[in-house]
Order: C-alpha cells, then structure tokens, then sequence
C-alpha cells in the first residue's frame, strides 16, 4: 500500500443548489499521522469528510486511499480501508440492539459469526460499552451513542479512522475517554473539530480550512501560535494556550 494513505487533489464540490462547499483542496496524509481539520462553521470540513469514505464520490478532483483512486468502482475497497465516525450517531445507529449494529459491518463483510462475535465483543469493549450490548440504541444517552457509533466502526478494523465533531456533546468524563481511546488508536486519525484543545492533545498536525478553501496545513502547536492566522480562519487560542 501507499505510504501516502490518503492523497486529495484539487478536489471542488458544489451542492445541487450551487453552493461550492470545497474549492480546490488538496493535500496528503501518511500512514499513522492523527490529523485535525478545523475552521468555522460553513468552513467546509464535514463536506471534505464526506469525500474520504466515498459518502459522496469525487467529480472534480481526486481522492486516493492508498493504492485505490475513489470511485463508484473501489468504493466497497474505501469503506472497508475508512472508518467514518459521523456528526449525528444517530446517522449511524439503526438496528434494534446495540449489539446488532456493532455485528452490522462485520456480518455484511461475510465474516464467520465466531470472528463477527469476537469483532463485536472486542470494540464494545475498547469503547467501555459491553454493558450496553442488548440495548436499542435509540436509548442511548448521547455519550453512549457516541461511544457505540465508534464501536460500529472499529469492528471493522479500518486502516483510517475519520471522525466528525467526536467530542460534541460528550461530558469532561466521556471527552477525556474518547480522547484516551484515540490516542490508543495507532493507524491513521482524521478529526473535523471545533474543540482546539483535544486538537492540541491528540493532532500533531492541523488543516485550517476556509470558505472551501486550505488556509493553513502545519504542525499543530504552529498554527495555534499564529494569531493572524487564528484570526482569519475565525479561530481562537485553545484554552491550553492562553
Ligand atoms: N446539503 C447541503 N446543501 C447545500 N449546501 C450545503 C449542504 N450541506 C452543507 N452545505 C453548505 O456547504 C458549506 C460547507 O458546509 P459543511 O457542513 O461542510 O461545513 P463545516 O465546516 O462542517 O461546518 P460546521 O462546523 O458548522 O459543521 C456551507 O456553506 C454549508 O451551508
């Protein structure tokens, strides 16, 4: 495989409705980077996710997921290689159990039950939710539902983790999890986010977007140090560094 895991060029995206979310990105990731998107709201970061698990496939402009270009072709190659933690657990979560939900991509892959079984057990676990398996998800307080939505992914062992906005929501106890458990997490981390803090902790890299666009692409502890660049990209100081 690649040893530039992910690799966008000059990727655009504009909405049916005309509204260019993405204006010509690009840039690359190598295997086991723990990468932080940030920028204000409308910046384009959820977008860009979007297009790094094939939930929309490029039009104009590329992205390559190791040796694979995304296509409506490689797409069933992508999801297997990016697992992709979204906004809304609620997105994510569908099944009657939690338990069911976590087997849904193990048992679509064909794996035998014992392996789906193992699967299951072993990503509830990592997320601290064995206690949670027979309950419908739908009833869930928000941090479990988090807790299970990134269990529904690691149960597919994916080469890439993408997360949107994983802390939203959380209490300080369920942040600090989440946190511990991505550092615990040794392939690559691809993180939109408004908290800068568990940027500061967890990314030692950070893409500033922009109105579609890369403001800035650089060590983390750089970025942050930069108020004008802080200030253009509508962002502040984590309170770490204040
Ligand atoms: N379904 C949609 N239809 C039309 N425009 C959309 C749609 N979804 C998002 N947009 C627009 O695309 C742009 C980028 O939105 P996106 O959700 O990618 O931003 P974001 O950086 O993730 O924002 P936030 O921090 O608020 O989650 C915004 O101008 C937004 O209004």
């Amino acid at each position: 495989m690649s040893h530039h895991i992910v690799e966008v060029q000059d990727l655009r995206f504009a909405y049916p409705d005309g509204n260019e979310a993405l204006s010509g990105l690009s840039f690359r990731i190598h295997h086991g980077e723990s990468v932080a998107i940030v920028g204000a709201n409308g910046a384009g970061k959820s977008t860009l996710l979007l297009h790094l698990n094939g939930c929309l496939v490029p039009k104009q402009g590329t992205v390559r997921i190791g040796d694979f270009p995304l296509t409506e072709k490689t797409l069933p190659d992508v999801r297997r290689t990016v697992g992709m933690v979204f906004q809304d657990p609620d997105d994510q979560l569908f099944m009657p159990t939690v338990y069911d939900d976590v087997a849904f991509g193990p048992l679509n892959l064909g794996l035998p039950f014992d392996e789906v079984d193992a699967r299951v057990r072993s990503a509830l676990a990592t997320v601290g939710g064995e206690h949670l398996s027979r309950r419908p998800p739908y009833r869930l307080s928000g941090g479990e539902k988090r807790a299970v939505a990134i269990a529904t992914v690691l149960s597919m062992s994916p080469n890439i983790l993408v997360l949107d906005e994983p802390t939203s929501n959380l209490d300080p106890r369920a942040r600090r999890n989440l946190i511990n458990l991505l550092h615990g997490f040794e392939h690559t981390k691809i993180i939109a986010t408004h908290d800068l803090d568990m940027v500061m902790d967890l990314c030692g890299r950070t893409i500033v977007m922009h109105r579609g666009h890369i403001l800035a692409d650089g060590p983390t502890r750089d970025i942050f140090a930069d108020d004008r660049l802080l200030d253009e990209g509508h962002l502040e100081r984590p309170l770490s560094l204040r």
